[in-house]
């Protein structure tokens, strides 16, 4: 898990990388600068518990950081989650919560997660325990309005305009960001669609 000093804003900006490319790139760009963050960690998930393994690559080919943020200093690569046998994001965000007390963090996950996060194991618990910030993408842009998510937290939605304190606040509390989006997709990549950049 990387170090991060107490009264720090983290961004938490789990994946499956497979392979990662440019959209994740302008995720972690567009969070660090809405939210304000003073450090972003791109954790590498040993296996997305709602996907089929069939199609995954090795951790090892899926830790690393597309050209365009490999070398920001605030970006922090990660795969703490196979060396601490958690797999489950509910998991993940009390295991850093319990190790990192007096830093604010915040889930990152872009719009399509957003759509079909009521399927992920104790999701009301994952809202409860830290602020999320769900970043648009084609395709997803209404989950704001229609996911179960947003329906269910509709009372502890933020504006994005307070996208900067959102760290802080204390759960439950979530924003929708838009700004620039990216078509780009690891399903896409793989099928040889689109490239990584
Ligand atoms: N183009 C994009 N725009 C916004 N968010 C994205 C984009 N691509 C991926 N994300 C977000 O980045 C995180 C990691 O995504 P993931 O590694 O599953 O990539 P993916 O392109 O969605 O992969 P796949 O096509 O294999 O499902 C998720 O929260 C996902 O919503
Ligand atoms: O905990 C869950 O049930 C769960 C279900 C689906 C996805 N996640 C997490 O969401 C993150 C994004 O996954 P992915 O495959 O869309 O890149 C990654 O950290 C996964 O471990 C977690």
């Amino acid at each position: 898990m990387p170090y991060v000093a107490k009264g720090m804003q983290v961004g938490l900006f789990g994946g499956s990388f497979n392979p990662p490319h440019a959209g994740h790139a302008l995720v972690a760009e567009i969070a660090l600068r809405r939210l304000a963050l003073d450090q972003l960690w791109w954790i590498v998930t040993p296996g997305n518990p709602l996907k089929s393994t069939r199609e995954l690559a090795p951790l090892s080919q899926r830790l690393r950081l597309p050209p365009a943020v490999a070398a920001n200093p605030r970006i922090k690569l990660t795969a703490f989650e196979a060396s601490y046998h958690v797999r489950y994001t509910a998991d993940t965000l009390a295991l850093i919560k319990a190790r990192n007390p007096g830093v604010d963090f915040v889930w990152i996950m872009g719009a399509d997660n957003l759509r079909d996060f009521h399927r992920w194991q104790r999701w009301r618990e994952i809202t409860m325990t830290m602020p999320i910030a769900v970043i648009d993408r084609p395709g997803a842009t209404l989950s704001f309005l229609s996911s179960i998510m947003a329906k269910t937290f509709d009372y502890a939605r933020v504006d994005e305009a307070d996208a900067p304190r959102l760290a802080r606040m204390k759960p439950p509390a979530w924003t929708f960001i838009h700004g620039p989006r990216s078509l780009l997709s690891s399903t896409a990549i793989r099928n040889g669609e689109l490239s990584a950049d």
